[in-house]
């Protein structure tokens, strides 16, 4: 998408090496002491600003729409497909599953390398599995809303204005809402979910606006991935990185071949 960016020369570049530094530190600990990577981020998103226009979208607004779009949809896409080829080769059931779901899918399809739109809606196994990878992962460990009033939880007084920190790991393994939360089981989601459990993509009027095009994306990654190629993984390391985008430490190193 960067690449096919005008105008190009100095100016895409320019972008490009922004967009690199804020992506990186999205993912990093929100520090903002010089010399950390979040500092370097906010102060090339203001690099990144342009002249202001009254009648219509300023470059700066552009460049802010398309960077947020960016940056937010860039390392939590690239989290969800490394958690997904690592839980899927953990669990080689899951995967013959899925590969038989889209084995059908391309048996039955025209013979086209490209899927057609009612194929993508209709992957019922598929989209279990994406719900199982964002839930195990939890891609975004926290997020946080304000108190619009004040109120009480379990004892607890939260005035309003307060910042509210979710602990969506937490919440993604209860064991009264998740059995046996560590298991990567996409049949649990066979029966709709106590609300606000599955926190994914979040919920309410901020919830993710990319979650269409992140699970389009994944959902096609998946059936190439399954239709045409097996992995083993090169190292064993359960750890995850410790920065707002969950991954694996190791990024998941593998060995790809042909089927
Ligand atoms: C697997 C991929 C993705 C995951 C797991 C993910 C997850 C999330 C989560 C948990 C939030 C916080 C929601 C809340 O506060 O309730 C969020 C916000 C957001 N996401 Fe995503 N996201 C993904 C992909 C994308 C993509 C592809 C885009 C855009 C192209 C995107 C754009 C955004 C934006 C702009 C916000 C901030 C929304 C706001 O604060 O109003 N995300 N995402």
């Amino acid at each position: 998408m960067i690449m096919s960016l005008e105008p190009k020369g100095e100016e895409q570049e320019k972008f490009r090496s922004n967009f690199k530094i804020i992506s990186s530190s999205f993912a990093s600990l929100p520090f903002k002491v010089p010399g950390t990577a979040f500092h370097r981020g906010i102060q090339h998103s203001k690099a990144a600003d342009g002249e202001a226009d009254k009648d219509k979208l300023t470059d700066k607004q552009m460049k802010d729409n398309v960077l947020t779009l960016l940056v937010a949809g860039h390392n939590t896409t690239t989290a969800a497909l490394t958690w997904l080829m690592k839980f899927l080769g953990e669990n080689p059931q899951v995967l013959q599953r899925l590969r038989e779901e889209h084995m059908e899918i391309q048996a039955k399809g025209k013979g086209g390398a490209n899927l057609s739109w009612s194929e993508v809606n209709n992957m019922p196994y598929t989209a279990k599995v994406i719900s199982e990878t964002l839930r195990r992962a939890t891609i975004l460990p926290w997020f946080s809303r304000k108190a619009a009033q004040d109120f009480e939880i379990d004892g607890y007084k939260i005035e309003k204005g307060w910042s509210v920190n979710l602990d969506v790991v937490s919440i993604h393994h209860d064991p009264e809402i998740f059995p046996q939360p560590e298991v990567f089981y996409p049949s649990r989601f066979d029966e709709p979910l106590k609300p606000f459990s599955f926190l994914g993509f979040g919920s309410g009027p901020r919830m993710c606006p990319g979650i269409n095009l992140a699970k389009l994306e994944i959902s096609i990654f998946i059936h190439h991935l399954a239709c045409r190629y097996k992995w083993t993984p090169l190292e064993r390391d359960d750890s995850v990185q410790p920065t707002l985008v969950r991954m694996p430490k190791n990024k998941y190193p593998v060995l790809v071949e042909p089927l």
